[in-house]
Order: structure tokens, then sequence, then C-alpha cells
């Protein structure tokens, strides 16, 4: 799993490698770069490089042209697939579904994504630090303050003498944890201390209407009469300068069975790399509805998301705000407007 955005520790001379590798260098062409803070006194100078998009590839404008594609792309034969598929030449087991999911069903899951999905018994990236919190989303739009969240970290026992006071955070915005939900889990808890399935840990079945969805989605990536068997899912919230560094999601038995990797809300670039993080990546647009599956040999790539786009014209989210509609989604739109959702699926036995 990925060190950067799962917050494992990478020492100092493993960091160093890191940044002579193929793959960093390609984070490092696409991320976002920041500028100092305007109250700072020193002089930064940071020099924005410019950014060249020239080789990011738009599955999306392959939909209109014909053969022979441009960069690798292929077209895939799915003859009992209601939608083009497209793959990479070099990458068997990549598949990509440009426009697979409906204006309505990017506006569902973005719901679902804000409002279920982080509720418990599944578990998030607040869950070591603040304990279970129900209704995150409902009281980000309350503008409710929690001012009673355990910190579990802080609990010692009782033969501590701890008073309970101790235990406690001090007062926190809802809206400040929302903004710091970087993932959820769903299904079987996946134990990022562990980095293993955790099958003892409470958890809830895929709901029904996802676990519909990624079996449909990953019959491209199936051998005929398999079913894709949904039993995990990872969400993950990405705010505008968030990324996902390189890595291989390696927990799963049976690697011939596809992740199926749903984008929502702003626009991304994806990196697909070889084996080795030396291997060169291809870069691609991720836009909301659009549906990558990594099966085979695709599973064994090094893959991550350097950069999301929150400016109007990059981030390609119109037709969708286009939807939030009422006063009680506005809250919705707020948070999407600056936000990119992805929902990977996976089949762990
Ligand atoms: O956000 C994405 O598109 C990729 C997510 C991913 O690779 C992961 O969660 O393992
Ligand atoms: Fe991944």
């Amino acid at each position: 799993m990925a060190a950067s955005v799962y917050g494992a520790e990478t020492s100092a001379a493993a960091a160093a490698d890191l940044e002579r590798t193929a793959f960093r260098r390609a984070e490092k062409k696409y991320k976002l770069y920041k500028s100092p803070l305007p109250k700072s006194r020193k002089k930064i100078t940071v020099t924005k490089p410019t950014l060249d998009l020239a080789e990011v590839i738009d599955f999306r404008g392959a939909i209109n042209e014909s053969p022979p594609y441009r960069m690798g792309v292929i077209k895939v034969d799915c003859s009992d697939f209601d939608r083009p598929v497209f793959g990479l030449s070099d990458h068997p087991g990549f598949y990509f579904i440009p426009n697979a999911l409906s204006i309505e069903e990017q506006c569902h899951w973005i719901g679902e994504s804000l409002q279920s999905f982080p509720q418990p018994p599944n578990r998030t990236n607040l869950t070591p630090f603040y304990g279970p919190i129900y209704d995150l989303f409902g009281a980000a739009k309350r503008l409710q303050v929690f001012s009673n969240l355990e910190n579990p970290g802080n609990y010692q026992g009782d033969s501590q003498k701890e008073t309970m006071d101790s235990c406690k955070h001090p007062p926190i915005p809802a809206t400040k944890l929302l903004r710091k939900l970087r993932w959820s889990t769903l299904g079987l808890q996946f134990d990022w201390s562990m980095r293993n399935y955790n099958v003892s840990l409470p958890h809830n079945k895929i709901p029904e209407g996802l676990c519909k969805l990624a079996k449909k989605m990953a019959s491209p990536a199936m051998s005929k009469g398999e079913e894709f068997r949904p039993e995990a899912a990872i969400v993950n919230y990405y705010g505008p300068s968030d990324m996902l560094g390189g890595h291989v999601d390696d927990m799963e038995a049976d690697w011939s069975r596809p992740i199926v990797s749903i984008s929502l809300g702003c626009k991304a670039v994806f990196l697909l790399g070889g084996k080795t993080r030396e291997d060169d990546p291809i870069a691609m647009y991720v836009r909301s509805g659009d549906i990558v599956l990594m099966a085979g040999e695709a599973r064994e790539c090094f893959h991550g998301v350097p950069r999301i786009f929150i400016d109007e014209e990059s981030a390609e989210i119109d037709s969708l705000a286009t939807q939030f509609t009422s006063k009680d989604e506005k809250f919705i739109l707020d948070y999407i407007r600056n936000s990119r959702i992805n929902i990977n699926i996976r089949q762990v036995n």
C-alpha cells in the first residue's frame, strides 16, 4: 500500500532512494507545487514548473476516434459489455472504461461516500485518533462542534489513574474533521498497522448496490462464466493538494481478480508504472464516472495519483455540479468542487 497516504514511516535513506526512481520523477512532474504562505517572511523562491500534460493519455478522447489510437491505447473487444472498453498494448490486465457511470450514478455514489461509507463499523483514518464517529457528514453540514470525542491513543488503562478528561480531545469542528477524512474501508476491514485484512474486526457486507455495480463493471476483466466477488473496498478522499504515492496492492489472494476503481469528482492524473519503480509510468486522466480495472499482470504494477485538478476549467465537474441543486445538496457540491473520491472494490479471498 502507499506509504505517503497510509501513514507508514519511510526512513531518510529509503526516501532518498525513492527520489531516484522513474516513478518518483513522474510524480514530481505532475504534482502540485505550493507557493509559500503569504504570511511567511522568508523569501523562498518557488519556481512553479510549467506543467506539461502532452503525454497524459485521454481515454475519453479515444471514444470518438477510430483505430489506430495513439500512445499504445487499444480497444478491448467486449461484445457482451454495453460501452467501449480500452486497454494499453504493453499492460495486459489493465482496462479503462470511460464514462462508465451516468451523472445520476456519480451523484449517488458521491453522496454515499460522504454520508454512509465513513459510518461505523467501517473504519476511517480518523478512527485510531478519535474512536468511532457517527454521522460526520451530517454534523459538518450542521456546523456542529464535537466536544466529546475520545482519544483512544491517550488511554493508558485504569491502573494509570487517568482522569476521563485526559482521554478526550479538545472541541473540534466537524467541518475540520471532514476535511481530514482520507479513507474509509467497507466490507472486510483493512488494518494498516498489520498491512492486511483483519477478519476479526466488526464489519458490514459491501452495500448491495455497490456490489451489483462492481460485478457488472468487473466483467471485461473476468474469464467467461466467472463472477467477481466484492468483499472489501477502500474509499479514498483527496483534497486539493493530496496525492497517493506509488504502490502495489498485494494483500488479496487471487491477483487474476480485478480491482474495480471508480473515480468521482475532480479530474486527476493516474500513473500506471511497471513491476518496479524503475519503469517509466504511463500517465492518464481519470474523470468523474470513469472506471479502471487492474487484473492479472496489471495488478503487479506500481500505480498512484500525483495530482488532482480543482480549478474550474480542468476539474471537469460542471455537469455534475448542476445536479446538486437543493439546499441540502449544496454542502456536497461545496465539498466535491475541490475534492476527488475514489472507490476501489476488491475480492479478498
Ligand atoms: O485513487 C485512485 O484512483 C487509486 C487508488 C488506489 O490505488 C488504492 O486505493 O489502492
Ligand atoms: Fe492501489
